[in-house]
């Protein structure tokens, strides 16, 4: 049967990219998804920016939601001091499956920790199961209409502490209109857009940060 997309981009990282070279694999994906096939990867020019957010706030505990196939993991990850892991959580086998075999492909399988499963049924879990009382940083790039119930999961959770960043792919391209308006409306969040464009393309499209103010 024919290849699937992620398994296409998993062949390009092992082809073009050095083993154990995180940059060499982000380089890699962004050839393919400019140069052969789009996929929805955070891609570089807003991936210069997340890596930005997070060298400024240096994470100890890191949440991603939304793997994918690992683009952003081993962008954030590649960042992490010695010892630091992050936690992503990805609900498509498939994905998953891809996204585990790019993160080992960089060298950084021992920064990560890939949960099979989704944010609803994980997150009040994440405290019992990982030993994590709050987050430093959160990056949400899964289904858009998730970026709400999750956020209000999180406060709900006790997962946020007075300065917890989370930073938010997507907010104009498709769009997350209901959590813009919440982050941006609520006195519990200081918030700030970083214009930039969707993913190779020149598309509008942006981050939104948001800071617990606790
Ligand atoms: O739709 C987009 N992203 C959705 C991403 C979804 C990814 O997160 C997982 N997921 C979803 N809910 C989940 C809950 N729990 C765990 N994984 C979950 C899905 O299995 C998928 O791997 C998108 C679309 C465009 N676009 O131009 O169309 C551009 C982008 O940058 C995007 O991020
Ligand atoms: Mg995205």
């Amino acid at each position: 049967t024919r290849s699937t997309r992620p398994q296409r981009m998993l062949k390009a990282v092992q082809k073009n990219a050095t083993k154990g070279n995180p940059q060499s694999v982000i380089s890699a994906i962004d050839y393919f998804c400019k140069n052969s096939e789009w996929a929805m990867n955070v891609g570089d020019e807003k991936g210069s920016i997340l890596d930005s957010v997070v060298t400024e706030v240096n994470p100890s505990t890191v949440l991603e939601l939304g793997t994918y196939c690992g683009y952003s993991t081993v962008r954030i990850a590649r960042l992490l001091s010695p010892g630091t892991k992050l936690i992503t959580l990805e609900f498509n086998p498939a994905y998953a499956a891809v996204a585990r075999q790019i993160i080992a492909y960089a060298g950084l399988q021992d920064k990560v920790t890939l949960v099979e499963g989704s944010s609803g049924e994980w997150i009040p879990q994440i405290k019992e199961r990982f030993g994590i009382t709050t987050f430093d940083f959160i990056f949400l790039d899964h289904w858009k209409d998730q970026y709400l119930p999750d956020i209000k999961l999180f406060e709900e959770c006790g997962l946020l502490r007075k300065g917890s960043v989370l930073l938010a792919d997507n907010v104009i391209c498709p769009g997350a209109p209901d959590y813009l308006e919440y982050v941006r409306n609520s006195p519990r969040y200081e918030s700030r857009y970083y214009p930039a464009h969707l993913e190779y393309t020149k598309l509008e499209d942006g981050l939104e940060k948001s800071v617990f103010l606790g």
